[in-house]
Parts: structure tokens; C-alpha cells; sequence
């Protein structure tokens, strides 16, 4: 298995790599590429570290050299949130990084399966579909969005405030990723009840966590290693379930079919060639359905935003 992270010497990426060289299969190759020079010194360092996972690192103007024989490619390249920033406001710098980065993926491996971490999420992977999509090479089974951070921070959340086990606690999120679009299934949480107040609470602080550390970086960036950690256990299931292992499941940005946008964050049952089924989210509260109802006409903008990019 090959994993290739693109923008791999930013804070994310490092983070992501440290993860990915000691947690992927023994025999995976792990293929790292930015544009900064520091990339094949950021891979050098990581090779010392004695895993069976081996490593290499590219820089400068292509990533091709990085992408050829990719079974799996994760994009955090690009530009993050400084306070008064909305994910949006990154849409014009990061649109076009993807939209590069997704053209060489198409030539040099179109058979990969592709996350996107790059924000904002809700607009960059239609971007990605688009373009796969003229080079002819679109499988929407293949392409996510990555949206795992938004479900660790609500098991982590839910956790502190009823004392639970935070390694036991699960939270469906679904929508996108970026303020109300970001739905927290609360009341599917096993083994707690909730006031109407702690819902509220919960919820909101779920959807503004990015601004959360964004403000506590105080101009230093936006999340990093909690960003590092979800991508990780995002990569490491879709590892797991394309070579072959069974009831692998996360919830995941996609073009799945759903009634409500085309793409959409749900829970996804992952399989040899990613997307295996798209999976039911279940019954929703009265404040949840409110919720969703709420989001749908960001969540579309979003998504025609990059189709437009792309197409105009
Ligand atoms: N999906 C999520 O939940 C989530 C969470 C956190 C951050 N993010 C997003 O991830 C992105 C990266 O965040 P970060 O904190 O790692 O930023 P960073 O600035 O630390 O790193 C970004 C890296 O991208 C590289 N880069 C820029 N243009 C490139 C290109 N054309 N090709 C290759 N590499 C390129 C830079 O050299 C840099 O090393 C941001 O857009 C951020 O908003 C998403
Ligand atoms: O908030 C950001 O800008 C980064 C990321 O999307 C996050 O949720 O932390």
C-alpha cells in the first residue's frame, strides 16, 4: 500500500506523516511531497524512526515523482484560518492548490483514492470531482472529504461533559465541514442523555472547535495535530478496509446519493475500492432535523461554488 501526503512539510502534513510512518501496515510506502524544500529532509528524519513503513520525500513544482503508483493520496496543501476568518475566505488561494494538485493525481495515479483536508472542505472536494471528472477519470467512491476531525472533537466533547469513557464514546457527524453545516447526531449517543441546554452547547462548540484553536494560535495557524490524529484514523480505516478487512465504517464527506446535496457527510462503510455503501444516518431529533434544514442552502452554495470554479 502506497500513501502519498501532499503538503506534507506544513503542520498538518508533518503531524500526519509522524502518524501514518508509525502506525500504517508493515510494507506500506509512505511518499511525501510539498512544494517546500524542506520536504526530503522532513522524510529523512522521519526514516529514522524504526518502523516497517519505508519513506521519501519530494519537493518543488511537481508532485508527480510522489504520486505514481498511489493507492491512497491525502492533501492538506494550502493555506489555514488566521482569527476573523472564515473557512471560505481560504477558498481563493486553496481552490486553485487543489484544482493543480487533483490535475496531477488524475494523470499520475487515477486509481487512488483521494481525502481532502484542504478548507474549505465543503468547496474543495467538489473542485477535486470536477476536475477527476474532465480528466475522465472520476470514481466517486474514491474521493472524500475529511471530516473525521469534526467526530473526535465531538466524542472528546461528549466525553468531558458526562464523564464518560472518551474511548467509548461514539458521535455520528454529518453535513460538511464548516460551521452550521456540521451536524453533531447527539441524540444517538450511547449511554447519555442530554438537557436541551447541553445539546445547544454541545453542538455549537462542536461547530466553532476550529475557530476555537484557530483564536488560541492567536495568527499561529489553525488545528495541526488534532487534524494529524483524525487523518490518521481516517487513513488507517480506509487502509484497513482496501485491504480487505470487513465492517470498517466512518463517517466521510462524499458523493453518495443523498437526498440532501450531492455531497454530504454521513457514515460510509469503506471496502476494497472505498466507498462500499453509503449507510443510513438514522433517526434525527427535532433540533437535529431543524439543523439540517438550517445548513442545506450553505451546504449547496458550497458545493456549486467549486463545480463553477472548476467549470467557468
Ligand atoms: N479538514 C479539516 O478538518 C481541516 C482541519 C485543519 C486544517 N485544515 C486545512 O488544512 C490545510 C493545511 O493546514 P496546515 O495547518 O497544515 O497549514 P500549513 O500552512 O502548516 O501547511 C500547508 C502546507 O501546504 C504547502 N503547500 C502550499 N501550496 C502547495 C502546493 N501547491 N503544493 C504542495 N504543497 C503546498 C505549504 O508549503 C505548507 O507546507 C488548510 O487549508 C487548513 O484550513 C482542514
Ligand atoms: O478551523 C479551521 O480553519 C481548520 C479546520 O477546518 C478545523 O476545523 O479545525
Amino acid at each position: 500500500m502506497k500513501v502519498a501526503v501532499l503538503g506534507a512539510a506544513g503542520g498538518i502534513g508533518q503531524a500526519l506523516a509522524l502518524l501514518l510512518k508509525n502506525h500504517l501496515p508493515a510494507g506500506s510506502e509512505l511518499s511525501l511531497y510539498d512544494i517546500a524544500p524542506v520536504t526530503p529532509g522532513v522524510a529523512a528524519d522521519l526514516s529514522h524512526i524504526p518502523t516497517p513503513v519505508s519513506i521519501v520525500g519530494f519537493s518543488g513544482e511537481d508532485p508527480t515523482p510522489a504520486l505514481v503508483g498511489a493507492d491512497l493520496v491525502l492533501i492538506s496543501a494550502g493555506v489555514a484560518r488566521k482569527p476573523g476568518m472564515d473557512r471560505a475566505d481560504l477558498f481563493n488561494v486553496n481552490a486553485g492548490i487543489v484544482k493543480n494538485l487533483i490535475e496531477k493525481c488524475a494523470a499520475a495515479a487515477p486509481k487512488a483514492c483521494i481525502g481532502i483536508i484542504t478548507n474549505p472542505v465543503n468547496t474543495t472536494v467538489p473542485i477535486a470531482a470536477e476536475v477527476l471528472k474532465k480528466a475522465g477519470v472520476y470514481d466517486k467512491n474514491k474521493l472524500f472529504g475529511i471530516t473525521t476531525l469534526d467526530v473526535i472533537r465531538a466524542e472528546t466533547f461528549v466525553a468531558e461533559a458526562k464523564g464518560l469513557d472518551v474511548t467509548q464514546v461514539k458521535v455520528p457527524v454529518i453535513g460538511g465541514h464548516s460551521g452550521v453545516t456540521i451536524l453533531p447526531l447527539l441524540s444517538q449517543v450511547e449511554g447519555a442523555s442530554f438537557s436541551d441546554e447541553e445539546i445547544e452547547k454541545l453542538t455549537y462548540r462542536i461547530q466553532n472547535a476550529g475557530t476555537e484553536v484557530v483564536e488560541a494560535k492567536a495568527g499561529g495557524g489553525s488545528a495541526t495535530l488534532s487534524m494529524g490524529q483524525a487523518a490518521c484514523r481516517f487513513a488507517l480505516s480506509l487502509v484497513k478496509a482496501m485491504q480487505g478487512e470487513a465492517d470498517v465504517v466512518e463517517c466521510t464527506y462524499v458523493d453518495g446519493g443523498s437526498e440532501h446535496a450531492q455531497f454530504f457527510a454521513q457514515p460510509v462503510l469503506l471496502g476494497k475500492n472505498g466507498v462500499e455503501k453509503v449507510l443510513p444516518y438514522g433517526v434525527v431529533s427535532a433540533f437535529e432535523q431543524a439543523a439540517m434544514d438550517g445548513m442545506l442552502e450553505t451546504l449547496k452554495g458550497d458545493i456549486a461554488k467549486g463545480v463553477e470554479f472548476v467549470n467557468q
